[in-house]
């Protein structure tokens, strides 16, 4: 097959773009695909692979798969960049617009021309805070804020929140020194998560900015994570340790994003989205 795609990325958060409107894909290939696209030696090198396709349910669909072929449900990093190709490649007539996630829809709107757009900003909802929407197992208590979580011979406290896709995130003194790497994966793996998580680690620098590492659910480490960094600010609010209502600057590695978990509980996310590599993938 020849595949035309486009490689894109929010700080540093690659995917490798297909847009479904002209070169639909079979569905049994996806998974394969996804996994296929993302190795740096044989494919293009990717977090995993984002399809920018047709809906009757918002003006365009999006639908993201990690790294390991797994479909992830949102993808924030993934929504500002599909956003920027709607506009530039008129998929949209308008510079705000909704986009459909499996996790439900969006609002998105971008900022610069259509030659280039630079920044997008999304509405990403209503946070979902229920041990049974993250999914977690265990515990009695409806909300994990700041849970005893025994791991390994480590014993730390959780915040779970679920922004269409699952998180836990963790309190740390010097991001420099978080497990991302020895306790990321096993805690993406935990029976305590039936749909496996994403693992963030925060340490909070003062009362508008916060650091954040991520190793992501399917796709291991990586520079940025949109969902993360809105979960990260829910759960740093919800453990008083940040004001509701305020833009928050959320450090990750690849960059800065802009959060606001709003008094109407909406999460807004603000930030960059590049286009790297036009091309044709022959697989
Ligand atoms: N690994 C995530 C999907 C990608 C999310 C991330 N790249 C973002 O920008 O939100 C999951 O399986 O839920």
């Amino acid at each position: 097959m020849r595949i035309p795609f486009t490689k894109m990325h929010g700080l540093g958060n690659s995917y490798i773009f297909i847009n479904v409107f002209d070169f639909p894909i079979e569905e049994h290939l996806l998974a394969d695909l996804a996994v296929a696209v993302a190795n740096k030696d044989t494919g293009i090198g990717s977090d995993g692979l984002i399809l920018i396709h047709p809906t009757d349910q918002a003006d365009v669909g999006m639908r993201i798969f990690n790294k390991d072929g797994s479909e992830g449900k949102n993808c924030g990093n993934g929504l500002r960049c599909v956003a920027k190709y709607a506009y530039e490649h008129q998929l949209v007539d308008y510079r705000r617009f909704t986009i459909e996630t499996k996790a439900g829809n969006v609002s998105a709107e971008v900022h610069g021309d259509r030659s280039q757009v630079k920044e997008v900003t999304v509405d990403m909802g209503l946070p979902l805070l229920k041990r049974s929407e993250i999914p977690m197992v265990g515990g009695q208590i409806d909300q994990v804020v700041a849970e005893p979580f025994a791991i390994d011979n480590d014993s730390l406290e959780v915040t779970t929140v679920s922004m269409g896709n699952p998180h836990a995130v963790f309190f740390v003194d010097d991001i420099e020194k978080a497990p991302l790497t020895t306790l990321g994966p096993v805690i993406e793996k935990d029976n305590r998560f039936p749909e496996g998580v994403n693992v963030e680690f925060i340490e909070i620098a003062n009362d508008q900015e916060i650091h954040f590492r991520v190793w992501e659910r399917g796709s291991g480490v990586t520079q940025a994570c949109g969902t993360g960094a809105c979960a990260s600010v829910v759960a740093t609010i919800l453990n008083n340790k940040l004001e509701k209502g305020k833009e928050i600057t959320v450090h990750l590695a690849g960059g800065d994003l802009y959060i606001t978990w709003s008094e109407d509980n909406h999460v807004w996310m603000r930030g960059a989205a590049e286009t790297t590599i036009q091309g044709t993938y022959i697989w």
